[in-house]
């Protein structure tokens, strides 16, 4: 129960702490003006006091004299601006006595639908700035389910965006909720999983919520890192690799330095942190009040991740209820061949690979793959197919006039994977139908220079390819194993002298198969 308060009497009980306490006083002085509260003449006085303690004390001073109406609108503006003017909630309870953010949360406000919300906004290139962040973000979160849609061609157009469930401690949390907390946050999980599914959710969500807050999201690919390395600074980071102000390029920077704990920064897909600027701002030596996202899969999670306070969570996948509601939006009636084959079911716990199996059954004269690798031959398959316009009867022998160029992309993807990365400088041949499960990656070189390298569709399909390479490759398994087994200080379990040089079959019930657990990221 809300116990209304007199607003005079509000300020007055916590005027201790907001004597000292209050941050941005030109914010608060600029919207007591814009409000008609305090006139040219008092806010010129009040900037002349010597130092931020006496302006506050003059501001509460002259607000307090004008009487109840006036503090009123104080106190709206305090809460309007709470994030740039009233310092943070402590991190760790007990370590401070009065949270000011608390405080103001418990006032009852009338309703006040006059408001207007111009007031309390920051410079315009800020907003041009926010409003361009924000349709880029839809944007890039259409593209992200627009690409898994193509693999349905052009007549079903499924819904395919299902929040994709995030379990901390037996909790699970929506992707809103992850958005809304405060906290630094490292999302763990294995490949295909839907991390980045989970980062573009965020975005959508962010970009589509009704705030007057002037707030900032970034989104980085860490996979796609040589710009990012290459940048200096922050203002090339975020600037440069990800997206430009159109005005006001200083004043846009100024905001987002001065006002940190209005920004989210999402970094996808984390490696290592050979950029220094990406280093920076994990340790919060940039920005120390930005809220940031990390997520990287198992193999990649590294303490160096940790060294800032974050919150540490594992994304898990679909469970059974959304395998079924994602069947039933993919396949319709369909759904009961997948639904009827429990190892399926199973590997639909890794949203990938229901998107996959989903796009193998979609037809009636599809075959039914049992296993992940079944299901990656079939999608090679399927793109080749619908690349070449070959027809079913013909595509064995097609497959065949390719094969050179199909295993010279299998060496390709091999090398990277390697070298822990995603873009390959060189095109392994010319064909475009092997080519097609390439994409190019634009990478700004200077002002008017850019450099186009390629990029597999998806990480686990180079992952694939890479498999695939080792295993036309039987001499260099040996050599593979030996390098997994080092990174990961595990026994060598195989193959041993004896056994054939050939990988064991996938194991439907959660992972991918040990083709691709022993190619993925940091454990080749
Ligand atoms: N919540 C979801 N709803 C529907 N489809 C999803 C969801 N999450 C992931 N997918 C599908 O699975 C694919 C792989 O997901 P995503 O790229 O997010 O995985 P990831 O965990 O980032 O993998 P990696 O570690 O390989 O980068 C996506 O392209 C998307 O098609």
């Amino acid at each position: 129960i809300h116990q209304r308060h007199s607003a005079e009497g509000y300020i007055g009980s916590a005027r201790r702490h907001l004597v000292g306490e209050l941050k941005n006083l030109s914010v608060i002085l600029e919207n007591l003006y814009q409000r008609g509260v305090l006139c040219d003449e008092e806010v010129s006085k009040i900037q002349a006091e010597k130092d931020d303690y006496d302006k506050t004390r003059k501001i509460l001073d002259s607000v307090t004299k004008k009487g109840e109406k006036a503090c009123y609108e104080f106190l709206k503006i305090i809460d309007m601006t709470r994030k740039r003017t009233l310092e943070r909630p402590p991190l760790h309870p007990g370590t401070k006595t009065f949270d000011l953010h608390h405080w103001i949360s418990c006032f009852s406000f009338k309703e006040d639908t006059q408001m207007n919300a111009n007031y309390l906004q920051g410079p315009r290139p800020c907003h041009r700035y926010q409003e361009k962040l924000k349709s880029n973000a839809k944007e890039m979160s259409k593209k992200f389910w627009g690409e898994s849609k193509k693999l349905f061609g052009g007549k079903k157009k499924p819904d395919l965006s299902y929040a994709t469930l995030v379990l901390d401690t037996d909790e699970n949390i929506s992707p809103s909720e992850l958005l809304e907390t405060d906290k630094n946050i490292l999302l763990v999980g294995k490949p295909g999983i839907g991390k980045t599914a989970l980062t573009h959710e965020m975005l959508r969500l962010w970009a589509e919520r009704e705030s007057k807050e002037l707030d900032y999201m970034f989104y980085f690919c860490m996979r796609e890192t040589s710009d990012i390395i290459r940048a200096k600074n922050l203002e090339e980071l975020l600037f440069g690799v990800f997206c430009e102000p159109d005005e006001g390029k200083d004043e846009v920077l100024q905001d987002i330095k001065r006002h940190s704990d209005n920004v989210i920064i999402i970094f996808d897909g984390i490696t290592d942190l050979s950029s220094q600027v990406v280093k920076k701002v994990l340790t919060k030596k940039l920005l120390p009040l930005a809220k940031i996202i990390i997520t990287c899969r198992p193999d990649d999670e590294d303490e160096d991740f940790l060294s800032g306070d974050f919150d540490r969570m594992e994304v898990k996948g679909f469970s059974e209820q959304t395998i079924k509601t994602y069947l039933s939006a993919t396949l319709g009636e369909d759904q009961k061949k997948v639904l009827s084959n429990l190892e399926l079911v199973t590997l639909c716990h890794v949203p990938m690979y229901a998107l996959m199996i989903a796009a193998c059954f979609k037809s009636d004269d599809s075959p039914q793959p049992c296993t992940v690798t079944e299901i990656y031959i079939n999608i090679v398959r399927f793109c080749l197919q619908i690349n070449s316009k070959t027809k079913n009867k013909d595509l064995n022998s097609f497959i065949s006039t390719k094969k050179e160029e199909i295993l010279s992309l299998a060496e390709v993807a091999f090398l990277a994977t390697q070298q822990k990365s995603v873009n390959l400088t060189n095109l392994p041949c010319k064909d475009s139908c092997v080519l097609s499960f390439l994409k190019p990656l634009l990478i700004k070189e200077a002002v008017t220079e850019t450099i186009t390298t390629h990029a597999f569709l998806h990480y686990t399909v180079q992952e694939f390819f890479a498999a695939l390479w080792i295993l036309k490759n039987p001499d260099k398994i040996r050599d593979v194993f030996q390098q997994y087994r080092s990174r990961c200080q595990l026994p060598l379990f195989y193959p041993s002298e004896d056994a054939p040089a050939q990988l064991p079959r996938g194991t439907p019930n959660t992972v991918p198969p040990s083709v691709q657990q022993c190619t993925s990221s940091g454990s080749p």
